[in-house]
């Protein structure tokens, strides 16, 4: 990214820091991890790259920065020691949001939000739409994309597949925007007359995000808008159609996701990049996202479609970019606020799960709607960690995506999809939600998930404790490691834990967030996540991603994408033997890129607490199907109890505290086991016997009480 061209701050930041460093710098943790050891970068997966990549560039470390850019280059393009200089130039260029032809002023905006450097799935994204377009790397650098694009008249499918936490999200919205941009600066001057400006900070996450508008600044606006009684732009209004307001009207892009907690966070992050600020409180603007600094075009309108009430009022505003679920996209369509051969852009998020929840005359309408009637080329992106190659390619066989303009785009590499099928019809074939859609989707899997995460089973002996009872004795002993790390004043500091921890249903989720409440009181706060019967789940997601819980209950379909700081362990006490796909999403809640977690010794663990037998067994089989390996942990708990050499407990010798706790523990969660048996609380002399009658049950736990 070293070129003339760059104007970015960090970039002169880049240049002054490399001219200053004396030597080259090793971060924090790479001392910490190997005891002063340069570690092989080789063996990290690369969202730990990326995450020391982030870092280093933060505490402006150029140096580093340059080295670990270079091992991603590497693992993209080849060796990048015995190279030439105008092909490590060349490279170096397309580890760049600018070098790949994204808008100018996204690529700002980008930099102010710490997405300096693209990851790799967005650089093989990117490079997806330059190969599909066919453009040699001097059109890259002189021409626009939504320019490239418009001399093109066909459409474009990528599928992208990245494992979970490698940056999907922005893998489709920087192409999204950049190839909308000059559109968006136009739709901005014919509008301004219409302007309302939505306000910053509002109170609920629902409203915030319900219609989000870029900021504006009206008075410039309305200047250029009457220079010379003509719309002063530099945009090509071609792009637009009949310019009155029916076209500016109907949106450019949607975005299908199967989940309206998804739904917000993608509406959050694209109003982030088109200058607002997604703080609650004015006092958290931040000086370099800060929305005077924004460059690019105002007024984009942003409208969710997220639920049955916003679906009652449809897209009323004029709306640039639509952001819906599933069950809504036919009724979008037959209201006429989406017209889907005036978009553009069309994005399935999670796809192999919002194409399932579709139906397929929506999708019929959506995409199979007549090429001659089509104003602009358009670029369909189909993004999921568990989208698969084999989807794919039933993508395009099934009409969804255009045949021989198809990519697929993963953390490694990008390459043209295939199109096996003879059938030469035009129809969308109903394979996409179909049995084979399911099929193709559970294949190839094996590339989903980061090759950095830790995988562990801890096997519970249903005869003498449960899976609720030794999670939580894992998570007192995570606890533990952290206040002995912190009184010993270990540098650099370890992250205090927060975990999610994965039930088969909501059902079983709900039940256990009482007991495991009572259990870790003072300890942990905990929530449960409850899209489909919860009461305010978008709330449950804020507080989590906000730090005002630590540890979150939830189910893997649940949390299809949704990406949490700083989580540094998930706990699944489960095993999705029925849907492998589960797996991968449950543990891809760690070890994203950005997270502490993704650093080896810095968390990043998945841990399996499965029930003896064969619910254990048939974790070798997932893990062998996934491509992941995984260790048996057995863990020595210190609870405090002290035993004598037969086993049983010196009543004497242990703290009266600690005694109380035990019994506490096991009458809350030991009374959930499966397989309830009657247990033998010797401290106490007490005998707890897990009944099935309801009433005696009562009785019994009125009697405990008044002991
Ligand atoms: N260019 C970038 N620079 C720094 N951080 C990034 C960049 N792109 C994405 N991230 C961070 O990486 C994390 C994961 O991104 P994202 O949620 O898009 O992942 P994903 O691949 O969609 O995951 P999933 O498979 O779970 O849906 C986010 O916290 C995001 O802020």
């Amino acid at each position: 990214w070293i070129t003339p061209h760059h104007r970015s701050p960090s970039i002169s930041l880049f240049l002054a820091g490399a001219k200053h460093q004396p030597a080259r710098r090793l971060s924090p943790i790479y001392m910490l991890n190997n005891n002063g050891d340069t570690k092989e970068s080789s063996s990290m997966g690369l969202n730990e790259l990326q995450t020391l990549l982030r870092q280093a560039s933060q505490r402006q470390d150029f140096l580093e920065a340059q080295r670990l850019s270079d091992v991603v280059a590497s693992r993209l393009y080849g060796d990048m020691t015995n190279v030439d200089d105008e092909t490590r130039r060349l490279r170096r260029r397309k580890m760049s949001w600018r070098g790949l032809g994204a808008a100018p002023w996204l690529v700002d905006r980008l930099d102010s939000l710490n997405y300096t450097f693209p990851t790799s799935v967005q650089i093989c994204s990117m490079e997806s739409v330059n190969a599909i377009l066919n453009n040699t790397n001097e059109i890259v650098e002189t021409t626009s994309l939504e320019e490239r694009m418009g001399m093109d008249d066909s459409n474009m499918g990528i599928v992208i597949s990245g494992n979970t936490g490698s940056g999907k999200t922005l893998a489709y919205l920087v192409p999204l925007l950049s190839t909308l941009s000059d559109s968006l600066f136009t739709r901005q001057r014919l509008r301004v007359g219409w302007e309302e400006t939505v306000g910053d900070t509002m109170g609920d996450l629902m409203e915030r995000v319900a219609v989000v508008t870029s900021p504006v600044v009206r008075s410039r606006a309305r200047k250029q808008m009457r220079q010379n009684g003509a719309i002063a732009t530099g945009a090509s209004l071609s792009t637009l159609g009949k310019s009155n307001k029916e076209d500016i009207k109907s949106p450019l892009a949607l975005i299908v996701c199967p989940a309206r907690e998804l739904g917000v966070q993608i509406a959050l992050l694209l109003y982030s990049l088109i200058g607002g600020n997604v703080k609650k409180e004015a006092t958290e603007l931040s000086g370099k996202a800060n929305s005077f600094r924004y460059k690019g075009p105002k007024g984009i309108r942003i409208a969710c479609v997220l639920d049955d009430e916003e679906a009652i009022y449809g897209l009323k505003l004029q709306t640039d970019i639509a952001i819906t679920t599933p069950e809504y996209v036919g009724k979008l369509i037959a209201d006429g606020d989406i017209v889907p051969s005036k978009l553009r852009a069309v994005i399935y998020d999670e796809a192999d799960l919002a194409l399932e929840q579709t139906d397929i005359e929506d999708l019929q309408r959506l995409f199979a709607d007549d090429n001659e009637e089509r104003e602009n080329s358009r670029l369909t992106f189909l993004v999921g960690a568990s989208v698969t190659k084999s989807l794919g390619n039933l993508a395009v066989s099934s009409h969804v995506l255009p045949e021989s303009r198809s990519y697929i785009a993963t953390a490694t590499s990008f390459a043209p999809l295939s199109d096996n099928s003879e059938d030469d019809s035009t129809d969308i074939k109903d394979d996409i939600v179909g049995e084979r859609q399911k099929t193709a989707s559970l294949q190839d899997l094996d590339v989903c998930l980061d090759s950095g995460l830790r995988h562990e089973r801890v096997v519970v002996r249903s005869q003498d404790t449960s899976q609720l009872l030794v999670l939580t004795r894992l998570l007192r002993k995570e606890l533990r490691e952290y206040d002995v790390h912190v009184a010993a004043g270990n540098n650099p500091p370890m992250q205090r834990p927060r975990v999610v921890v994965f039930f088969p249903d909501e059902v079983a989720a709900k039940a256990a967030i009482e007991p495991l409440r009572d259990a870790m009181w003072g300890e942990h706060k905990l929530c449960v996540l409850l899209p489909k019967t919860g009461e305010t789940p978008l709330n449950i997601m804020e507080q989590f991603r906000d730090a005002k819980t630590s540890v979150m209950l939830a189910t893997a379909n649940s949390v299809r994408g949704l990406d949490f700081p700083s989580v540094s362990s998930v706990y699944t006490l489960y095993l999705p033997k029925n849907d492998p796909r589960e797996y991968v999403h449950l543990a891809g809640r760690v070890g994203r890129i950005g997270q502490m977690g993704s650093v080896k010794g810095g968390g990043g663990r998945v841990v399996s607490v499965l029930k003896e037998g064969e619910e254990a067994d048939e974790l070798e089989s997932l893990a062998s199907s996934l491509g992941f390996e995984f260790t048996d942990t057995v863990p020595e708990f210190d609870d405090g109890i002290v035993r004598l050499d037969d086993g049983t407990i010196d009543v004497e010798g242990t703290d009266v505290e600690k005694l109380r706790r035990m019994l506490e523990d096991n009458m809350s969660l030991l009374s959930l086991a499966d397989d309830p048996t009657t247990i033998d609380v010797e401290a106490s002399g007490a005998e707890y016997v897990d009944d099935d009658d309801d009433d005696e049950e009562e009785e019994d736990d009125e009697d405990e009480e008044e002991d």
